[in-house]
């Protein structure tokens, strides 16, 4: 495309488009049209841009912030879903431990909370950003719902929704029919990919957790041109105090909502609260001091594997072990320094499981990588295509984690 600015001077120029005149002022980068705006757009997450418009029949400009603040909206529409929908699930758990029907075999009440939570949040997200287009991929589809066996467990999330959405007050949002639960479940059917925007949806992660009553997370982030640009983490049982090495944060309260955006930081709040404090890695670069987060399943994550690696890093605490995402949340506060994830062979990582997490953790200093150190890429349809493992940690602990990594991978193969 022709730049049509007519005027340059440092950090200003003029665009004439049609009888309005647009002052684009940027803080030392350079705007133009077409791929230079494009690439603008990069740089306006990073740094910000104020944009002001003036009519070229009015002196006075009219500052219109366009583009300083990207996806606000889009935050602001997934922190009120997550929280709707944590508020079904921890009505759901309470249900679930008092009636003692915590055991495996029956899975009917946690179905019940991954439905609804995907059915409140594909709603929410339909309502609160009805004019941006965008597709949904998430964990759960309606297949059997929509079987004569599955009508009274579509009844009861019908009832779960509706009863959710209606404490936020009776005229807040309409009740929906069993109908509108299955089409809003079924929006999260997208495939995802590198163009556009999708939200990445896990409505509860950590089942076995929420099962046992204890932590899982209600994961939803948002892929824009194949990168993650926003995430938002509910952990309904996550104490606010730190539960690491790094004794930071203390209270009694349980219950955080982690949020990141693209070049904003991270922040903590209450689930539920509105207080919101920044939060960041720790920092340190001896890993002696460190704690190590894995899974709470052993056959979610090899607990051998992520035992040698500490070992080799002298690593003295013992392993914190818990359940879903809320391990990216209490990292990315810095309660340990170190998460490991080693799935056993043949398993393939779902972008739902790691994509608010990992931004939620990388905009708080850390760094999310494959046990080769590249980049996880998200852009690439349902499934990550990771080199055997996830490793987050710090930037400084980052080069010794992977040598320990490679020296750990290294051993376990050739004493096979
Ligand atoms: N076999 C196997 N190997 C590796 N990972 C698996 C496996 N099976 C499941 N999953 C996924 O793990 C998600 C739960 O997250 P975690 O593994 O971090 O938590 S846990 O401690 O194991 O509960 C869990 O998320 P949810 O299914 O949403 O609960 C799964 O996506
Ligand atoms: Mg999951």
């Amino acid at each position: 495309m022709r730049n049509i600015f007519s005027k340059k001077k440092k950090g200003e120029r003029e665009r004439k488009m049609g009888t309005a005149t647009v002052w684009w002022r940027v803080r030392g980068i350079s705007v133009g049209v077409g791929s230079e705006l494009r690439l603008s757009e990069a740089r306006i997450r990073r740094r910000g841009i104020s944009v002001s418009t003036r009519s070229s029949c009015c002196s006075s400009p009219l500052t219109l912030i366009v583009s300083s603040m990207p996806y606000e909206k889009e935050l602001a529409a997934a922190k009120k879903a997550a929280t709707l929908a944590a508020r079904l699930c921890q009505k759901v758990q309470k249900a679930l431990l008092q009636s003692d029907v915590h055991s495996k075999s029956d899975k009917s009440p946690v179905t019940v909370a991954d439905y609804g939570s995907q059915a409140l949040i594909s709603f929410i997200l339909e309502r609160e950003l009805p004019s941006e287009p965008f597709s949904i991929v998430a964990e759960e589809d309606s297949g059997d719902l929509r079987k004569e066996s599955g009508q009274e467990t579509l009844k009861r999330i019908t009832e779960l929704v509706n009863d959710t959405l209606a404490s936020e007050g009776s005229n807040t949002f309409p009740s929906l029919t069993t109908d509108e639960v299955l089409a809003a479940i079924d929006n999260g059917k997208s495939e995802g990919g590198s163009v556009g925007k999708h939200w990445v949806l896990d409505p509860i992660d950590g089942t076995k957790g929420f099962v046992r009553g204890d932590q899982y997370a209600i994961a939803l982030g948002l892929l824009h041109e194949g990168k993650v640009v926003l995430g938002v983490l509910a952990c309904p049982n996550l104490p606010l105090a730190s539960i690491g090495s790094n004794q930071q944060h203390s209270s009694n309260e349980v219950g955080c909502l982690f949020f990141a955006k693209v070049g904003d930081g991270t922040y903590m709040q209450a689930l539920g609260g509105s207080t919101q404090t920044r939060v960041h890695v720790w920092d340190i670069d001896n890993p002696e001091q460190a704690s190590l987060f894995e899974s709470f399943e052993a056959a979610h994550s090899s607990h051998d594997l992520s035992g040698s690696i500490a070992e080799k890093l002298g690593v003295k605490a013992p392993p914190v072990r818990i359940d879903s995402q809320a391990k990216y949340g209490a990292l990315s506060r810095g309660d340990g320094a170190i998460y490991l994830r080693f799935p056993h062979k043949g398993y393939r990582e779902k972008i739902w499981d790691h994509a608010a997490g990992s931004i939620v953790v990388t905009e708080a200093g850390g760094i999310v990588t494959d046990a080769a150190g590249n980049p996880l890429d998200f852009s690439k349809g349902k499934f990550l295509d990771v080199d055997t493992g996830i490793i987050v940690t710090n930037q400084k602990l980052m080069p010794s984690l992977l040598r320990a990594v490679k020296e750990a991978l290294n051993e376990k193969a050739s004493s096979l």
